[in-house]
């Protein structure tokens, strides 16, 4: 039998919050411990008293659905869900939530849409915010339920957008984003989710989609430097050294596929770090700024200006060659400048900025 993993929705009622932790083995030794009086079913007594000898650990009741394919199973209010490590996409189609939209919670067979269904519900009808709880051990299956609630929660409240890409779309389009940079290999699972995720989505009055909020929490930051055989880093180093055989390069609007050979990609590889880096160095800047704190009703300022120095090496690369530049033209502006009596500081910051945007633009 194939491996099975178990992940628990809870759902808080409108008055009340649910938390719990799902265990395999646990659920039924919390509930009959050896020496327990029980009443067993029988063929021909139709009821016998039983005493509880041993605990064997096995959740009977979840075996034989998991061996129907039945992956889903209600406990109360709470669904458990058994991976099934397999795709079974009929039970996720637009046909299946059409199905579930509106019908009574535990009229259907349990399914995470049901889940979904009945806060949507709850919060149109008592005005009052829900949250579903995903919890279980690494491995269960949490990201894959969570993704099929935020699927039946943007089928429900999606509005059509005029242009562009409707906060809904967005929200599920940015799950691989995150998946890249947020998930790796681990041991237990090829696809484990390092780092844990509130996503709050908002709602209009009318109960449609206005807005989205994904908070994230304790990202598995020494994972970066530091991995153990046969674990991965996180999936985006790998999609970026990877020369797919054509990696398409999405538009507003349409994808253009265009081949790379491992030089072109490594040069595109150079040119996201760079990129990333100077935007580091950009925020690092901004946040100097920020604390410093600016008078937005200054009339007057005195700036000075410190670039650094032209120089000139065998090979001189384009910032090298764009500061050079600069330093000549600011030279001659100097030397213009104070002939026709400028303020010279005022050219200088000028030239500055039409430098950044240079570079910038540029690059
Ligand atoms: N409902 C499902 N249908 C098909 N496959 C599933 C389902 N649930 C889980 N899986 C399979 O199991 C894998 C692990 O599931 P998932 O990543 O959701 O686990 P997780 O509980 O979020 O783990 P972690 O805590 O490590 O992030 C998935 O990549 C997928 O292959």
């Amino acid at each position: 039998m194939a491996k099975r993993n178990a992940a628990m929705l809870a759902r808080p009622s409108c008055d009340r919050s649910l938390l719990g932790h799902f265990q395999r083995n646990r659920a039924s030794k919390s509930r009959f411990v050896v020496g327990s009086h029980v009443w067993v079913e029988d063929p021909d007594e139709a009821w016998m008293d039983g005493l509880v000898e041993e605990i064997n650990g096995v959740l009977q009741n979840l075996k034989s659905r998991y061996a129907l394919n039945e992956i889903y199973t209600y406990t109360g209010n709470i669904l458990i869900a058994v991976n099934p490590f397999q795709r079974f996409p009929h039970l996720y189609n637009n046909h299946m939530m059409g199905i579930y939209k509106g019908a009574e919670f535990g009229e259907l067979s349990p399914h995470p849409f049901a889940i979904a269904d009945r806060s949507y519900r709850l919060m149109i009808n008592d005005r009052i915010s829900q949250a579903i709880l995903v919890s279980g051990e690494s491995g269960a299956g949490k990201t894959e339920s969570t993704k099929s609630l935020m699927q039946y929660l943007a089928y429900m409240g999606g509005k059509a957008q005029a242009e562009g890409r409707s906060v809904q779309q967005q929200i599920l389009e940015s799950n691989p984003v995150l998946e890249a940079f947020g998930n790796a290999k681990t041991v237990r699972n090829n696809n484990s989710s390092r780092f844990g995720k509130f996503v709050e989505i908002q709602f209009d009055a009318n109960g449609k989609i206005s807005g989205a909020a994904i908070r994230t929490y304790i990202l598995e930051r020494s994972r970066v430097c530091q991995i153990s055989d046969p674990e991965r880093n996180y999936h985006c180093f790998y999609m970026l050294c990877a020369s797919p055989p054509e990696r398409v390069m999405a538009t507003r609007g349409e994808s253009i596929t265009k081949n790379l050979d491992p030089r072109a990609a490594a040069l595109s590889r150079d040119a996201l770090a760079r990129i990333v880096y100077s935007r580091l160095f950009d925020c690092l800047v901004n946040k100097i700024n920020s604390s410093i704190g600016q008078d937005p009703d200054s009339k007057i300022l005195i700036g000075v200006l410190d670039i650094y120095g032209f120089e000139s090496f065998l090979t001189n690369s384009f910032e090298q060659f764009c500061i050079n530049l600069t330093n000549e033209k600011l030279q001659q502006h100097f030397n213009q400048v104070t002939e026709r009596k400028y303020h010279m500081l005022t050219l200088n910051l000028i030239l500055f900025r039409l430098f950044n945007y240079f570079i910038r633009e540029s690059l």
